[in-house]
């Protein structure tokens, strides 16, 4: 049972598809435990096959081993403003008053042709994706076709959880069914170069410390250690280990304000003092972006008002984008301000390029 100290528990999720009905009720209350303790828990035995996780990591490596020329062909910021492409370094700043963080990704979703209303209506991250071309990766075909499976599978399982958390609220288990119909969830696969020993001290960070803004992440990390979650009791930074097969699979702010702040959304950080290469692929599943999100049931005691207001799923999570890219944006311009006051040339080339 998760506790003061506890890293996250890795929960056997077999139990929800295998008819023993004790063995799913004692699923139902470690995942409540761990929604009501640090929101976090790893877990194995879920339909993910492995071979298509170590797939979608090799390709992963393979995206982030191309040339950054080729990469920045498809920029997220620049070819589309669907939210799909690469992201270069240092282009995000999740943690107030570090460094711009040290990793790259590679943003997919669903393939949201033009002619879909998700599309035409420009709904939150809906959109074709963009892919490397086939001049630069002559076998793009099956990075599509890998991409797409492994998003649809981690998709099912995340409404499979969600069914999970219905009951561990005591709702019925099809409770979300509405919220999850027509969903959007973005992946990104991410790349941290190893960074120096002394960077915790320094404030350089993989990703600083952070909350998702979606309702769940799921997140495969490869062997490479480097992901923390703070413990509000003890104040320390507890390690997720990496486990093979295992998703991590952590709240996000969307589904704390839901449960009236009953469930935790927690910080977490990566710094990838490994001295390897470290790739991730957290998928974070928003919901349907019109779906109204209100204090769920079983949240509020009798006669209590509920903490938030009702919002759309879309505007949950773009509130959260706005905060950290601001952020970052900000300390660029600070930075080749001052460059420039200094009679300089600005210090990092990516002042230039974001
Ligand atoms: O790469 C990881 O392990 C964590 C990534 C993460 O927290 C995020 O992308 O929000
Ligand atoms: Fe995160």
């Amino acid at each position: 049972m998760p506790g003061a100290g506890a890293a996250p528990p890795i929960l056997d999720f077999s139990a929800f598809y295998s008819g023993d009905a004790a063995a799913k009720q004692k699923l139902v209350e470690d995942v409540r435990n761990c929604c009501l303790h640090n929101g976090f828990f790893q877990i194995t035995g879920h339909a993910v096959p492995l071979e298509l996780q170590q797939r979608i990591m090799g390709w992963n490596k393979k995206f982030f081993d191309l040339p950054l020329e080729q990469k920045m062909k498809i920029n997220k910021d620049t070819s589309n403003t669907w939210n799909r492409g690469y992201e270069l370094f240092k282009s995000q700043m999740l943690e107030e008053g570090t460094l711009p963080e040290l990793k790259e990704g590679f943003y997919i979703g669903d393939e949201i042709p033009k002619t879909h209303p998700y599309f035409i209506n420009k709904k939150l991250n809906s959109g074709p994706n963009m892919w490397p071309s086939l001049e630069h990766m002559p076998d793009v075909e099956d990075f599509k076709a890998t991409a797409l499976d492994y998003y649809h599978r981690v998709v099912d399982l995340a409404k499979d959880i969600l069914k999970v958390l219905a009951l561990t609220l005591d709702l019925e288990e099809n409770w979300f069914h509405a919220f999850t119909e027509d969903a959007v969830a973005t992946m990104r696969l991410l790349h941290y170069p190893s960074q120096p020993a002394d960077s915790p001290a320094k404030l350089t960070r993989g990703i600083g410390a952070h909350t998702d803004f979606g309702t769940i992440t799921l997140l495969l990390q490869d062997k490479v250690a480097g992901l923390q979650v703070y413990d509000n009791a003890t104040k320390e930074w507890l390690d997720v280990r990496p486990t093979p097969g295992a998703f991590v699979v952590n709240l996000g702010n969307l589904m704390m304000r839901w449960s009236n702040d009953k469930y935790i959304s927690n910080v977490h950080r990566v710094i990838n003092v490994s001295g390897q290469e470290r790739y991730s692929i957290p998928v974070f599943f928003s919901g349907n972006p019109d779906f109204v999100v209100e204090c769920l049931p079983n949240c509020r005691k009798e006669g209590e008002e509920a903490k938030y207001g009702r919002i759309t799923v879309e505007q949950a999570v773009l509130g959260g984008y706005a905060d950290s890219y601001g952020r970052a944006e900000k300390f660029k311009k600070d930075a080749a301000e001052k460059a420039k006051q200094a009679g300089g040339v600005p210090a990092a080339k990516e002042v230039a390029v974001a």
